[in-house]
Parts: C-alpha cells; structure tokens; sequence
C-alpha cells in the first residue's frame, strides 16, 4: 500500500493508505466519514499513532503553528513600517517636494524615512526575538494519545503543540485550547467557545457521531476547531487538520485578528492620530499664510514640507518598541513576569483597577476538606463518601487530563477515612460547569439491580434549587422554601468562617441507557455539605498593600460565595464593604454596571461571562483595566480587560489569551510589573513631552518668523538636518529610566493632557526663539553684520541648544546612572555640541550657515538662561513632584 505525501508543510491529512493521491483533505472533507472511515483514512486508531508515525509526519508535514505565532520575514516587516501613518505622511511630503522639483527637500526626506524604517523594523525583530524567547518559557502544550511502538499500549502525554500531526488523537479538558481542527471520538458534556472563528459568545455544545448529520460548512458538532478552548467538558478527538491548513488559520488569513482597543492604542495612538491631522493641516497653512502675508506663490511649498516634517515625531516607533521591548525584557530576566504583548507593558503601568478571581490567587487553591456534616448540621462521614464517589466517576468517566483540586481534596479525605469510590460501578457524568457550579456523576451502587444513582455536588445555591428533600439520620423531609432558606444561612454562616461549603445530594432514577443531561439533575436529595477550607496566598496581604499604595484599586470577582470571598478580604487586610452577588447585577450593564460596582471591592457568584461583564463596563466607563486570573471561569475576563494577566501554572487557554504571564503564582509580581509599565511610560511620556513641545515651539516660530522676515527664517535642508539630529538624540529616551516620582500613581498617557501641556511648552520655546531675534539684531546691528546664513546658523545653535535644555528639564528623575551621566545628558550634551560647531566647521557653508559675531553667543546664554528659569517655574506647576 502506497502512502500518499501531503505537501510539505502544510499538515493536510494524508491520503488513506489505500486510497489515491488526490484524496487529501481539510477538517471539512472528512466530516461526512464515520470516525472508523476517517481513522482508516488517516492510517491512524483509537489509541493514537506510534511515536515513530508521528516523527515521520512532522518531517513531511511541518510544525502545527497557531497563525498568531507566526514570526513577520525581514522585507514584510519593513512594508509594515512603511504602512506606519507617520512613515505614509512623510512619503507624501517627500512626493510633494520631488513634484516641485525640490530634490534637496525630496532627498532628506527619503533618509529620515529609510533611517526610521530600518530602526524600526530591526527594533521590531529584535522585541519579535526576545518576545519569542519569552512565549517559549510559557509554550501551549496538548495532551496526546501515542504508543513507543505498535505493541505497546497509548500512553497520555503532553507535547508541545506545534509537534501535533495529522491522526494524532488528543484529549481534551476544560480550559484547554483546542489544539488543531479535531474530529471528536468521544465527549463528556463538552462546549467549546469559538468566539475566534463565529462570533459567538456563548459557549456551543458538541459531541461525538458515529452517522455524522448534514449540516454542510456550517458548525458540525463533531468537530472542534484550532482557535476555540474548552469552556466545559471533557473529550478525546483525532487530529484532521494542522497548521496552515486548519479554519482558523484560512480565517486569520483572510481577516486578520483584531483586538479591542486597549488603554496603550487609546492613549498614543491617540497623540500620534491628533499630530498626524496638525502635520497634514501645516503645509497648506504655510502657504495661504505666505500667500496673504508676503504674495509668496508656490515657492514657499519646500518650506512648507519642511515645517510639516519638523512637527513630526517620526523616531515615535522607534522609541515605543525600543522602550517597551527593553522594559519587558528586564521584567522577565528580574521581576519573573513575561509581557507577551509589547503594549501590555504601558497598559500594566496605567492600570487604575485591578480585578482578581479569589481562588488561587488571595488563596493557595490547595483547598482541604475540614468536615462534612448532614441537612442538619451533624457531622456525616456519609456525605465525604457521596461526595467521593461523584468526584471520582466525574474525573474517571470524563478523563479529564487535568483533575479539580476540589475534586482532589475530596478524593484525599475519603480515602484517609477508609472510604472506596470504586465500591460502585460508573456509568456516566457531567463534568463541573463555572455556569451551572455543579458536577454529576451517575453510577450503579452495589447490590441495587436496575438502578443508577445521582451524585451531585456543587455550590450549595445550585444543588438545594434542584432539591426536592433532604436526609438526615436516615429519613427524608420535603424540603420548603423555608427550610431551603434556612439551609442558605447556615451555609452563609460557615462561610463566614471562610470555608468553603459543597452541597452533595443524591437521586435514584430507573436505570437507562440513554445520555444524562443537565434536566435529569432534578427532584435531589440533599445528603448534606462537606466543608474545605483553602489557607491564603502568604504573600497576598503584602501585595494587596502594595497596590493601594500604588493607587491601584483590587477588586475580587469570585465564583466563590459571597461570605467565603468576603472572610478572604478580611483577613487580607481589604475592606470588603458591601458584598454584591452577579445575580444581582443580572439586569445591569455599561455605565449602570460600572457605577454600581465602582464602590464595591467583591462581586460573588460570578459565571465567566459576568466577570467579563464587570470588566467590560469598568473599561467602558474610562478606567484603565486588569484582569488577573487562573482558570476557565476567568477567560472571557482575561481577553476582555486592557490587560489580562494569568499565572503560569493556570489552564492553557487562560495562558494563552493573557498578555502577561507571572512566572510564579505570586501576586507580588504584580507590583513589579505595574512598577516596570510605570517606568517605560515615564520614559515614553517624557519623550513625547520634550519632543512635541520643542517641535510645536520651533514650528510657530518658524511660521511667525516666515511671515515676519523677507527671507526663509531657515532653508528646508537646514530644518530637515537639524530634525534628523533631535531624531538621534531622542532615541536616547529608549534607554533611560525615569524617577520614582513616576510610580506614584497609574501612568496612562491622556491626549487631551499632553496636548495642554505641549501648548504651553511650545509657547515657551517661541518665546525663547522670539527672544533670540531681538538678542541677534542687537548683536547683528552691534558688529555691523548682517546676511540670511549668519541668522540662519544663530538659529540653528539656539535651536539645538533649546532642545538640549528641555531634554534636561522637562525629564524626571536623576542626571546621572551609577555615578555616570545617563543616555539622556549625554544626548543633550551632544546636541549642544553639535548646535554650536556645526555652522562653525567645514559643513556650514554646505548647508547655507556661516558664524554668527561672539556677541550673539554672549546675548545667546542670557536667553537660555531665561528660557531654563521659565522651564523650570513651569514645570513645577505642569509636573509637580517629578523630580
Ligand atoms: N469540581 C467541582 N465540583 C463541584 N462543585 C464545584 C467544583 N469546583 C467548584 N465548585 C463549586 O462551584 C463554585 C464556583 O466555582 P468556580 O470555579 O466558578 O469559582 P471559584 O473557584 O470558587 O472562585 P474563583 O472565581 O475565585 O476562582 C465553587 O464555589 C464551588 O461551590
């Protein structure tokens, strides 16, 4: 039998064995197959194929990449930062200046492009690889079925999931990432959310066929895209379809994945969209105003772009990727928290609300079982045995790959007290659900012929609404409203002690052979509570004080009830003050939502779809939003705030929607990452400060002088070379590191501030060049000398020097790193140096400059005196307490 050879890779299911060449296929392809044809087909069994088998395969059919891995080539990443709007503005400048014939203009231009391009895009490569290197320590792994060799039996594994192949089979469990397109072969209540491939935000059901229906394209219930987690369930599925073959990645290609905008794209996108319109509003006001003015025609336009291009802050990109990449690289290498998305980074450091799930994050989620006791409050080992034999037969039947630590404790106390779950015989279960909080097993007990018996445990609000009596010693009562009611107190009053309660109840039914669903879960008896209490994180408290100190306001989102979250606040030292439940806050949403949770700091009872809910409104109402949790029941949350933070040990979908990653399940790391966000947009604010208000300042002089002067105040070429020093002096800011003034309080960058704070700047630095005129007439009438190059080289030298000072001024924090001076003075320094050689060396003539008279540099330091003095006064009221 001829294997048929699939394209290399592309990780198309190979041909049967047995059958021709052309028969390759997508998921899609194979669903009309039974699971036998198609196990056939793929030259693949039940229990998975032979490591050797599977060697072979990613050989010739290449890794199963997930498409947002994929790593952008050299000249696509150089396009992609030609598409930069800044870039796209001046190529535009550049093509209206070789339109008038202006080469000189033309060509400088076309070097500030190349030389932002290739800083960039190797800016970019060299974040890619360090990013890279960070996403391998936290790599997405799939549970797979595989055998040594062809005797021996499958062994479950986890293995990366780029090493997956075609006709692998692969178990899946909640809050796993459905790892490449699957065919499901057998499923325990399993729902996947697909959000990424429908839309659809609510997690859908699927389920093994043995005669497939037909519902054509549409969503087949026995297949499981790559791009989709499990909300629910367990499962176990052959693997049809790999890397760039699989939906998701046809999808991906055609769309592209786009994410809400977060805090980073609202606040620089912001500044640089508002600096793009001023940029493309100058030339043409250049124009009409030399036109009014002076009757200067279309000659002025050189000038024009030239101004355009002196407002622009085209090393923008540049300083961003340098800055956020160097942040996240030494929070990784010191702080043990992995950025995986560079913007996440400023996000953390203008985080102004912190939003937590409780379990495993205030506390260890190392919960042990305290006691167990009857309806009516007796202690009943009975109850840890029922509770037993449903955490057992629910783990067993639906081979999860990753077992509850509930479940776990539970397991562990029965079996400390003698208890055997094996005693019965399983039959089927329905896996915990964050939406329904409850799990159920049902199994036959030994002895009762034709009957299966109900296991259902879970919170105690879920089992007791499903409950029709309740045992105690060995006699069942209906159970009332009333006395459902007082069982909901006692229960509140346990949980006050901060334990954790499960209510277990049990049902007999005629025994069938038919699937259980959740409404079989009805007319209960309520056998009683086993009681676990789950010690707190030890370095919680700690970390709780550092954010309030921080200015960060914590907010707990547990599906927890609401007297355990509250106790857990307690003794944390975080006021709980009124407690709410999600159930309350159903009717809720947007800014009704926001205000009603704005004052609380627990919100209980929370499904994943209310913690994204809550989350969701707090960012809509303008705060700045995290969202720090582990397991399934916080996904939605962790994809919906401006930064969604998971530890390392959490389930692989929580992992790898998250944008950063703690090392270590340590909310301390917390602290240090919103530490490190605030000093790279300390960095990145001061930059855009002192680069915005020196170019804004320049450009109104320039525009003033123009109108004022019967000559150009400068000739393009001047005004491009002196942009293209600030350009280099600037990227200085990628490597600094700003004060501790900084970590005061959330750094977001606000548009609306920034654009207040570089007008009066600007205004400043015109002031400063409206000074330098009158300081050069003086000097120039003084000497007897006059001429356009002798101005023109004073007011380059003034420019750089001014340049220089604001860099100094307008930065927070210390001149000097270890005793040295810091990349910030050095650059100023050598601004300065340069503004006063230049026009003096061989290269000033070139360029149009020639040396001022030695009284001008004397009148020169008086107004940079006075510009500095003006500086500083209006830095203490615009930045108070920076330094
Ligand atoms: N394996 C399980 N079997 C039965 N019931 C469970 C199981 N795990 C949790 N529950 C119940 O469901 C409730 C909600 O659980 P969920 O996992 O949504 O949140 P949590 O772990 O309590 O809190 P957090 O949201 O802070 O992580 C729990 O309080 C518990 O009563």
């Amino acid at each position: 039998m001829a294997e048929t050879d699939a394209a290399p890779g592309t990780g198309r299911l190979p041909g049967p064995r047995e059958a021709p060449a052309e028969v390759t296929a997508g998921a899609a392809d194979g669903a009309a197959l039974t699971p036998l044809q198609l196990m056939r087909r793929l030259a693949s069994g039940p229990r998975g194929l032979t490591e050797a088998e599977a060697d072979t395969r990613l050989a010739r059919d290449g890794e199963n990449t997930v498409p947002a891995w994929y790593t952008p080539t050299w000249p696509r990443r150089f396009l992609r930062s030609l598409r930069d709007p800044f870039t796209a503005v001046l190529l535009c400048l550049g093509l209206v200046s070789a339109a008038v014939a202006s080469w000189g203009t033309a060509c400088v231009i076309t070097v500030l492009v190349g030389v932002s391009c290739v800083l960039r895009s190797s800016g970019e490569a060299h974040a890619g690889r360090a990013m890279a290197a960070l996403r391998e320590m936290v790599a997405t792994t799939a549970t797979v079925q595989r055998r040594p060799d062809d005797d021996a039996a499958p062994r479950a594994r986890e293995i990366p999931v780029e090493e997956l192949v075609v006709g692998d089979v692969v178990r899946l469990g909640p809050g796993d990432l459905v790892p490449a397109d699957l065919r499901l072969l057998r499923a325990s209540g399993l729902t996947v959310h697909q959000a990424t491939l429908t839309g659809e935000s609510t997690p859908v059901a699927k389920y093994a066929v043995d005669d497939p229906p037909d519902v054509g394209d549409a969503d087949p219930p026995h297949l499981c895209f790559q791009g989709s987690s499990v909300a629910s369930g367990s499962g176990t599925g052959l693997v049809v379809a790999t890397g760039a073959d699989t939906r998701f990645a046809a999808a991906y290609r055609a769309l592209g994945r786009r994410r809400a905008e977060t805090a980073f794209d609202r606040s620089v996108h912001g500044i640089a969209w508002t600096l793009i319109r001023f940029m493309l509003l100058t030339p043409p006001l250049v124009l009409m105003a030399n036109a009014a003015v002076r009757g200067r025609g279309l000659e002025t336009l050189p000038f024009a772009v030239a101004v355009a291009v002196g407002l622009t802050p085209e090393m923008l990109p540049v300083v961003v990727t340098a800055t956020l990449a160097r942040g996240a690289a030494r929070l990784a290498a010191t702080g043990g928290v992995i950025v995986k998305r560079l913007p996440a980074l400023h996000d953390l450091g203008a985080m102004q609300v912190l939003c937590l799930d409780k379990t495993g994050t205030l506390t260890q989620d190392r919960p042990v079982v305290e006691r167990s006791v009857d309806a009516r409050g007796r202690p009943d080992p009975g109850v840890l045995r029922w509770a037993a034999v449903g955490s057992f037969w629910t783990l067993e039947l639906a081979e999860l790959p990753a077992p509850d630590t509930l479940d776990e404790a539970v397991l562990a106390a029965a079996d400390e007290a003698g208890a055997d779950p094996l005693a019965h015989d399983g039959v089927a279960a329905l896996p915990f659900d964050p939406v329904r909080r409850l799990a159920a097993a049902v199994v036959r007990r030994p002895g009762a012929l034709g009957v299966h018996t109900l296991v259902v445990k879970g919170a105690a609000e879920d089992v007791l609404a499903r409950c029709a009596r309740a045992r105690s010693d060995g006699a069942d009562t209906a159970l009332d409203d009333a006395e459902r009611a007082r069982l909901l107190d006692t229960v509140a009053r346990e949980t006050d002690e901060g334990l954790r309660l499960l209510a277990v109840a049990v049902a007999d039914r005629p025994a069938r052979t038919g699937e259980y669903r959740e409404c079989d879960l009805r007319g209960l008896t309520l056998l009683g509570f086993v009681a676990l209490r789950d010690a707190l994180a030890p370095t919680a408290a700690d970390a709780l004080g550092v954010l309030a100190r921080r200015g960060v306001r914590v907010k707990i989102l547990t599906g927890d009830h609401p007297g355990t979250a509250a106790r857990a606040c307690r003794d944390l030292g975080l006021d709980p003050g009124e407690v709410l439940t999600a159930g309350a806050l159903a009717q809720l949403d947007g800014p009704a939502l926001a205000a009603a949770v704005d004052g609380a700091t627990v919100v209980a009872r929370c499904a994943p779809a209310d913690k994204a809910r809550i989350v969701a409104a707090l960012r809509g109402a303008g705060q700045v939003t995290g969202f720090l949790g582990d397991g399934v029941n916080d996904v939605p949350a962790l994809h919906a705030a401006d930064v969604g933070i998971t530890p390392r040990g959490a389930v692989t979908v929580a992992r790898e929607g998250a944008d950063v990653v703690l090392a270590e399940k340590d909310l301390t790391a917390i602290g240090r990452a919103v530490a490190a966000g605030r000093y790279s947009s300390g960095s990145l604010a001061a930059y855009l400060r002192i680069t915005l208000s020196s170019n804004l300042g320049n450009v109104l002089a320039m525009l003033g002088a123009g109108l004022l002067l019967s000559f150009l105040p400068m000739l393009p070429a001047q005004v491009l070379v002196q942009n293209l020093c600030f350009d280099a002096a600037q990227l200085a800011f990628a490597l600094d590191r700003p004060g501790d003034g900084v970590l005061r309080g959330p750094a977001a960058l606000r548009p609306r501030a920034f654009l207040r704070f570089i007008t009066v700047f600007g205004l400043i630095n015109a002031a400063a060049d409206v000074a330098t005129f009158a300081a050069l007439a003086v000097a120039l009438h003084t000497a007897g000398a006059g001429g356009e190059e002798v101005f023109h080289a004073a007011w380059f030298t003034e420019n750089l020097f001014t340049q220089a000072l604001v860099m100094l001024l307008l930065r927070a924090g210390h001149l000097t790193v270890r005793g040295r001076p810091g990349p910030v003075p050095c650059a100023a320094a050598a601004l300065a140096v340069i503004g006063l050689l230049l026009p003096l060396s061989p290269l000033g003539p070139a360029l149009g400059l020639a040396a001022p008279p030695p009284l001008y540099y004397a009148l020169l330091a008086a107004v940079l005196a006075l510009y500095g003095t003006a500086l500083a006064a209006a830095r203490r009221r615009y930045l108070p307490g920076t330094r």
